[in-house]
């Protein structure tokens, strides 16, 4: 395969991500650092304050919910408890420490609003996209988004809701935004899913990445192009624990090991927003599927999303 357009300088993107990195770990080194207190936010609401346990500090750079929860038990099923009475925290960019140990590294502008929107407008037109169909309780039904999946060889095939993707080559764009996630992730990834919501229309439901083929406890790094969509996490514990992220074009994600076990997460629908969005979703395969049916494949097309 070959594409018309030339990459843009991974070397000057990595040096620009590891001095931000550089800067986040002196903050959240940082004794000094201020101190404010964020209040939760109500589910649905844009504002306000909510119920939910604990605070956790925005200006330190380094969040953590004041608040134990205890540990997941029984995979990712999802649990009505406490759904009723969610709200959402919005941290704001740095290290987040959730309940269990895990931690998340966020960063609003890993990549400057023009490189970002240069990037998006490039994938957008030379990405295969294709839209899949997925069985849901024995339905084929299309997937409510377009996909694209690449990775370092063919044996790297990656399998959910029941179909099997075969990897691409590398895009060039593709791999020097591999390179940014891995400097902020401080891992390697040889595998990415791309995700193209064309609308407010697209979605992907609540699901965790927590496939065989990609570990006992995979970091998952997410670069995301274009329009802004909410990005929610919640606890497996208890749902009421939950964040959401705006991630905007240039923002990217790191969900460190652990992520994937004890929290679910999903892009829900929301109806009359405009504007496509891009998401790059790093990996790492650890243990290649030896076939499409060698049932490893997880489910992520069959939950609700919002
Ligand atoms: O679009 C996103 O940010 C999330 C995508 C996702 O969760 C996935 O591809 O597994
Ligand atoms: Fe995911």
């Amino acid at each position: 395969m070959s594409w018309r357009t030339k990459p843009c300088s991974t070397a000057t993107l990595v040096r620009r991500l590891a001095q931000q990195t550089n800067f986040w770990r002196a903050m959240s080194s940082s004794k000094g650092a201020s101190d404010a207190t964020a209040a939760p936010v109500a589910a649905g609401g844009s504002g306000g304050t909510g119920s939910g346990s604990g605070s956790y500090k925005v200006g330190a750079k380094r969040q953590r919910l004041l608040a134990p929860l205890p540990a997941s038990k029984g995979g990712n099923k999802p649990k009505a408890k406490g759904a009723a009475t969610a709200s959402y925290r919005e941290p704001g960019p740095g290290r987040i420490e959730l309940p269990g140990g895990t931690e998340l590294t966020y960063r609003t502008d890993a990549l400057p609003a023009a490189e970002a929107a240069a990037l998006f407008a490039t994938l957008r037109r030379e990405m295969p996209w294709e839209q899949r169909s997925v069985r849901i309780m024995g339905r084929a039904l299309p997937q409510p988004r377009l996909v694209a999946y690449q990775a370092d060889g063919p044996e790297l095939s990656y399998t959910y809701s029941g179909a099997t993707l075969a990897p691409a080559p590398w895009h060039p764009s593709v791999r020097t935004l591999k390179a940014l996630a891995e400097a902020a992730a401080g891992t390697r990834f040889n595998a990415c899913l791309l995700n193209l919501y064309r609308s407010g229309s697209d979605s992907i439901a609540w699901h965790s990445d927590n496939e065989r083929l990609f570990g006992e406890r995979p970091v998952i790094a997410s670069v995301s192009l274009g329009a802004p969509r909410e990005f929610l996490l919640r606890c497996n514990a208890d749902h009421s624990v939950r964040y959401r992220f705006r991630l905007g074009g240039g923002a990217l994600l790191v969900m460190g090991p652990g992520v994937q076990q004890g929290w679910m997460h999903s892009v829900p629908r929301r109806a009359g927003m405009a504007g496509e969005r891009i998401s790059l979703t790093f990996r790492t395969v650890v243990a290649p599927e030896r076939g499409a049916t060698d049932g490893g494949g997880g489910s992520i097309d069959g939950g609700v999303g919002g």
